[in-house]
This record gives C-alpha cells, sequence and structure tokens, in this order.
C-alpha cells in the first residue's frame, strides 16, 4: 500500500453520554484520537435523530483545534452546509444516495472552506461513489446500515474498499461501523486509512490502548 497514506482514527461519539459531549470528546482527544466523527441524524434519511449545527458549534467552542468530520445522515445534504462550516466543521461526509447533484454538493461544500466527504449505504454499489473521487477528499464505506451505532460489522462491504484501494492508491478510504478490535485486520487488509469506531472505543476499559491498537493494525497494513 501507498506509504504516503496515514492511519487515522476518528472515534464517533454517537454512544456516548451525549450529556456529557465535550467531556466524552476531550477524552477521546486525550486518549490519541486523531480526529472526531459526529454523527448527525436527520430522522428521515435514517430512523434516528442526533444532533445539529448549534451543538457542534457548542462543542467547538471548547476544543479549538480538533478535526471535526461531521456524518451528514440527511436527506438534503446541500441545507446544511452553511451552518456546519459556521459551526467550525473540518470535513463534511454527506451521502450520495437521496442527492441529485452531487457535484453541486461538493462544489458548495468546498467552496465554504471544509474537506469534502462522499459516503455510501452497504446497498449502494461502490461505482456510484466512484465517479465522483476526483472532486472529493475521502469516500466513506458504510460497514452497517446507517442509523444506530452498536451494530454487526458487514465484511462483505470489504470488496468495496479492496476495489478502491487497488484503483486509488492515494485514496482516504474511510470504514465505519461495528469497527473495533475484533474487526480492525478486515478493513486494514482491505486497504481503509481512517476508521471510525463508535461502541469499540467508547466502552473500552482502556480508551487509550484500543485506539493505538487499531492505528498500529492500520499503519502496518499500509506500511506492509
Ligand atoms: O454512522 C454511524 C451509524 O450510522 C456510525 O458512526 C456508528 O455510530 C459507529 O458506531 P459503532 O458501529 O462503531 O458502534
Ligand atoms: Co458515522
Amino acid at each position: 500500500m501507498s506509504r504516503n497514506l496515514k492511519a487515522l482514527i476518528g472515534p464517533s461519539i454517537l454512544n456516548a453520554d451525549l450529556s456529557q459531549l465535550f467531556e466524552e470528546s476531550q477524552k477521546l482527544l486525550n486518549n490519541g484520537a486523531d480526529y472526531l466523527h459526529l454523527d448527525v441524524m436527520d430522522g428521515h434519511f435514517v430512523p434516528n435523530l442526533t444532533f445539529g449545527h448549534p451543538i457542534v458549534k457548542c462543542l467547538r467552542s471548547k476544543i479549538k483545534d480538533a478535526f471535526f468530520e461531521t456524518h451528514m445522515m440527511v436527506s438534503k445534504p446541500e441545507q446544511w452546509i452553511a451552518p456546519m462550516a459556521d459551526a467550525g466543521v473540518n470535513q463534511y461526509t454527506f451521502h450520495i444516495e437521496p442527492v441529485t447533484n452531487v457535484e453541486d454538493v461538493c462544489r458548495k461544500i468546498r467552496e465554504s472552506g471544509m474537506k469534502v466527504g462522499v459516503a455510501i449505504k452497504p446497498g449502494t454499489p461502490v461505482s456510484e461513489v466512484e465517479k465522483y473521487i476526483s472532486i472529493s477528499d475521502m469516500v466513506l464505506i458504510m460497514t452497517v446500515e446507517p442509523g444506530f451505532g452498536g451494530q454487526k460489522f458487514m465484511e462483505n462491504q470489504m470488496a468495496k474498499v479492496q476495489y478502491l484501494r487497488e484503483n486509488y492508491p492515494l485514496l482516504n478510504i474511510e470504514v465505519d461501523g461495528g469497527v473495533g478490535p475484533s474487526t480492525i485486520s478486515c478493513c486494514a487488509n482491505a486497504g481503509a486509512n481512517m476508521i471510525v469506531s463508535g461502541t469499540a472505543v467508547i466502552g473500552a476499559a482502556d480508551q487509550a490502548s484500543t485506539i493505538k491498537l487499531l492505528r498500529d493494525t492500520v499503519q502496518t497494513a499500509i506500511d506492509k
């Protein structure tokens, strides 16, 4: 794999104690998280609700320098670009499934100063997202049906990761859903370099060593 790639671990705070959002987030960063993955759900694109830009803005007011990725599980991603940029988001990752003009959304995200992530659900073919790689900074391959933390990792999604890594050696490929110590080798060997992990990190007795294990496994596969 290309040595120019970097293994990055972005814990999801979805299953954390959200009444302590700042403390939980700061703890993850102190324990070595490379970035925070913030799951935004609108109750329409997915059957669950979380939080939006006002909460992200509050978190940003207390955490100045961490990289924030918002995973936008929403039906109208275009609607939240400006508010999320204003809230201090660094990367805006959105699902392409409900969007008719993906190029437009990518351009608007970039113009607002954020990085662009494009995401697909397990049922969406990789060819659907491949079209947008040249105008994106990252592709997210979901390894569960989006909507809830704590689900079982879908190993059959690794074929998509493998295909992308073989064809795009420098692409940032993120996986999200059911990723933890027992599934990380699968992700690393397929070629993912950006790892979202929720329950496995939040619930770990030792967060720092869990984050390190995830990162070391991925970096070792990259350096092979
Ligand atoms: O986007 C999602 C779920 O829709 C994820 O970010 C998960 O919330 C990650 O949590 P685990 O599956 O690792 O518990
Ligand atoms: Co997510």
